[in-house]
């Protein structure tokens, strides 16, 4: 399938030619003899005096540490060239920062840019070179990385730049963008003639530059960098442009250029994008100094211990925040806060971000008034680790970091003095309600509705009386006349009786409406059921004692709460949070998306005490998981239908974008599951023998348990014989396989390729529901949006490939038109097929 051209080829297209430059190789040559003739005396330079380089100086201060930080764009050279560039910039900013003089360093200088500051070309081994500026004694900043025999001249030809905009520094790559640029494939010749004898082209058919509405100064100033102009005015047709902004380009220039390109005018790029990326202060163009010292211009490593980790893994790098996200992570909100935003718009590190912010403005303390949660334990999980990498040890011991079942848990363990019996898993608890319904001999209600009216209905809305439930709201849910309400209420107690028979059980909604309920009484100094122990016998669930230097009652567990995946909440476990904190400044913050629910049914947070109207509801749009190929697909999973705001809104992908281009989404088509699955398997082993994608950066998702069975049967046998882990419970862990699991299991991973397979009629969603279709048309209306958006958080897991296959017809929630250009998975397999057409390295 044709697509547009991928990311790694155009990575590596690198110029062989020389490009028009701002730093000559003369000069360079000059510049690197003047180096290499300067006095070797082993001693850091104070600013003032001593070498001169290009007319700024400094003097020998030993006593100064060197301090080193790295821009964004130099953090994503090294995102780019691999863990062994990250080992080699690991090495020598660890060598800097011990002596800043160390001849084995190799720093030659290039050239003074501005007022105060001055480039630095470093040979760091393995042909491999950064481009550094000094703009103080000891303090520089690593700008740009290159690799190869043109690193140098690659180097040199970077053209730098503060933006007038953010006052950030930012680079533009010459000889990438022209490159990107100009190499085109040859227009095609549709008549087949000779060029040289086609008609010359009228003047007004030559073509249009894609921004040629936009004059160069609407283009500075709403953010794009002055520098890239002479390439970007060349860039007449998508692919350049998808080229162009495959590079490595100031962020602030790609989301100004994506947005218009997306169609968006000047004035709300204004508005929505620029202004976020706008500093306070004053820009002085000349100021390399203040530039270098703007958190825009860093990636935020100035650590040593995350420094020291740099040789661990990539993900010691601390990511660079989006200003937005910046923002949000730090502000200050009268009350709680909500963040929406679409999948992969970094929801989850802006939560991290705010979450170490909150520390970082407590007294020093031995506590944890800080609660991080959310849905299951293998994202909480997930969350401490990240968190970890944040912020270290010091970080990680003043936040609680659970899942919001295990805290509801522990809060009945605590106050009970005894565990609350084993709770159910979903299936156990569906079984009961079968038992119930056959011991009561009623079949008229399923199971599955029981279940979901007796957590949505009962536990939501409190109903501890019949004569609650009979009144109850049940806005979406459809029609229940009082008798079904009555049979409703009876089948419930007879449920109830049976968790109640030893061995004791529960389910997991039951814990979390018995631990709202004992927060509840707790704060309002009266109790609930069961004694709950005194202050001192407690344990941590979050420690009800406070530091005396914090200024919270006593009676709240926590001073602050920061919520992920905040979707999928209850309202019970809205009530117990509510109740964990006191109602002050920055009290709840929480980070979800309606459109990724696939648990909890919609809840009104305003109707449980948590106020986030107003200015204390921001969304993101900018993805940064995702490419804008794949992102278009998803979006057509859930466009056109409605979906909530986690509040009494209505919530909307509008400017949903990402700055990432790469292939778009493949389909293919089998006659049968089998031949299905063995096309995914075929696939699987391409991408990994063909393309070096490690098994572990692979997924399958599937629609139910016996899928995972077989295909994984299926991939483990001859011919293919992958291996396989199974997404579970407890996560994928370390080991080597391609992860298999249902797309439930998907939620907050994400993956370089991502196959879902089994999307066929009948599957997605399950064909059970057709049965509500007529009987009950808002539980069909409900089971499809819930399956819709398991799909979209599925898809929405792929950074660089989505491949999706069906067995028979597709699944209508597919988009239209995807049956007509699928690939025939029979023909792969016999070898007739087209290749697999996946170039993603
Ligand atoms: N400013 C940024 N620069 C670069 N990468 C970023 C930035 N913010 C987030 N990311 C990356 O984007 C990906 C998605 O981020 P994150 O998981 O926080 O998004 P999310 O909105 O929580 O996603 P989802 O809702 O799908 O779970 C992650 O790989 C994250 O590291």
């Amino acid at each position: 399938m044709a697509g547009p051209p991928d990311r790694s080829r155009t990575r590596r297209r690198r110029p062989r030619r020389r490009l028009h430059g701002t730093v000559s190789t003369c000069w360079l040559a000059r510049a690197t003899q003047r180096s290499m003739d300067a006095p070797r005396t082993g001693r850091a330079l104070e600013r003032g005096a001593g070498t001169k380089y290009g007319g700024e100086g400094w003097r020998v201060n030993r006593a100064m540490k060197t301090k080193v930080t790295v821009s964004p764009q130099a953090h994503e050279d090294l995102r780019r060239l691999g863990p062994a560039a990250k080992d080699a910039v690991g090495d020598f900013v660890r060598r800097l920062r011990a002596d800043r003089n160390n001849r084995s360093l190799r720093m030659s200088p290039l050239r003074a840019t501005g007022d105060n500051g001055r480039l630095i070309l470093a040979v760091l081994g393995g042909q491999r070179m950064a481009l550094l500026l000094e703009t103080e004694a000891n303090r520089l900043t690593v700008l740009a990385l290159r690799q190869g025999t043109l690193a140098r001249d690659e180097l040199a030809r970077i053209t730098i730049d503060i933006s007038p905009v953010s006052g950030g520094i930012e680079l533009v790559d010459q000889s990438e963008a022209s490159v990107n640029v100009l190499a085109l494939p040859e227009r095609a010749n549709s008549s087949g003639a000779p060029q040289t004898t086609a008609p010359q082209a009228p003047l007004h058919d030559l073509p249009v530059p894609l921004f040629a509405r936009h004059d160069d100064d609407t283009l500075t100033r709403l953010g794009v960098a002055a520098h890239l102009l002479p390439a970007l005015r060349q860039v007449i047709e998508d692919r350049q442009l998808d080229a162009l902004l495959g590079g490595n380009l100031p962020m602030l220039t790609k989301d100004v250029l994506t947005a218009l390109r997306s169609g968006m005018d000047p004035d709300d790029v204004q508005r929505h994008i620029t202004s976020a990326w706008r500093t306070d202060e004053h820009v002085d163009p000349g100021d390399w100094e203040r530039a270098a010292r703007r958190p825009v211009s860093q990636v935020d490593t100035e650590d040593p211990a995350v420094l020291d980790a740099l040789g661990e893994g990539f993900e010691a790098w601390r990511l660079f925040l989006h200003p937005e996200q910046r923002r949000l992570a730090s502000v200050d909100f009268k009350g709680s806060a909500k963040i929406t935003g679409g999948p992969g718009t970094g929801k989850t590190v802006v939560a991290l971000h705010r979450v170490k912010h909150l520390v970082d403005r407590l007294p020093p303390g031995d506590t944890r008034p800080v609660l991080l949660t959310t849905y299951n334990t293998n994202l909480a999980a997930d969350l401490k680790e990240r968190l970890r990498l944040l912020g270290g040890a010091e970080l990680i011991r003043r936040v609680d970091v659970k899942s919001i079942d295990q805290l509801a848990r522990e809060v009945l363990v605590e106050a009970w003095n005894e565990p609350p019996g084993r709770p159910l898993d979903d299936q156990a608890a569906l079984d009961l309600w079968h038992t119930v319904c056959l011991e009561a001999g009623s079949y008229d209600l399923d199971a599955a509705f029981l279940d979901s009216e007796f957590q949505h209905v009962i536990l939501a809305q409190r109903c501890d009386t019949p004569q609650l439930y009979y009144r109850a709201e049940r806005r979406g849910r459809g029609q229940l006349q009082r008798p079904q309400r009555i049979r409703v209420w009876e089948l419930m107690q007879a449920y109830r009786e049976h968790l109640s028979q030893q061995p004791r059980t529960t389910t997991y909604a039951i814990v979390a409406d018995q631990a709202a309920r004992i927060e509840e009484a707790r704060v309002n100094g009266s109790t609930v059921g069961p004694r709950i122990r005194p202050e001192s016998e407690q344990h941590n669930v979050g420690r009800t004692r406070q530091d005396a230097s914090i200024d919270v009652a006593p009676r709240f567990r926590y001073r602050h709460i920061v919520v992920d995946e905040a979707q999928d909440l209850s309202a019970s476990h809205w009530r117990m949070l509510r109740a964990m904190v006191p109602q002050a400044a920055n009290d709840i913050f929480l980070v979800g998306d309606a459109h990724q629910r696939i648990y909890a049914h919609h809840v009104v947070l305003g109707r449980l005490g948590i106020e986030t109207r107003g200015r204390a509801s921001r969304r993101l749009t900018l993805n940064y998981r995702t490419t804008q190929q794949i992102l278009v697909g998803a979006r057509e999973l859930v466009c056109g239908h409605e979906f909530d705001d986690l509040d009494a809104g209505v919530d909307t992908l509008d400017g949903y974008r990402s700055v990432l281009t790469g292939l778009a989404p493949q389909y293919w088509r089998a006659p049968d599951w089998r031949t299905e699955m063995s096309a995914v398997a075929a696939l699987i082993k391409e991408r990994h023998e063909r393309y070096g994608t490690p098994y572990s950066a692979m997924a399958v998702g599937v629609p139910d348990g016996m899928a995972v069975e077989q295909l994984s049967f299926a991939l483990q046998s001859a011919p293919y014989r992958l291996p396989t882990v199974e997404l579970g419970k407890i996560g994928p862990g370390q080991v080597d396989g391609v992860r298999i699991g249902t797309m439930h299991r998907f939620k907050g991973l994400e993956f370089q390729r991502v196959f879902l397979a089994g999307i066929s009629d009948g599957q997605v969603p399950h064909q059970s529901i057709e049965t509500f279709r007529r009987t009950n048309p808002d539980r069909y209306r409900q089971e499809r949006q819930r399956a819709r958006s398991t799909l979209f958080v599925a898809a929405t897991r792929a950074r660089d490939e989505l491949v999706v296959s069906w067995n028979g017809m597709a699944s209508d929630f597919l988009p239209e038109g995807c049956a007509s250009q699928a690939h025939n998975a029979a023909e792969l397999l016999s070898g007739d097929g087209p290749p697999s057409g996946s170039a993603v390295a």
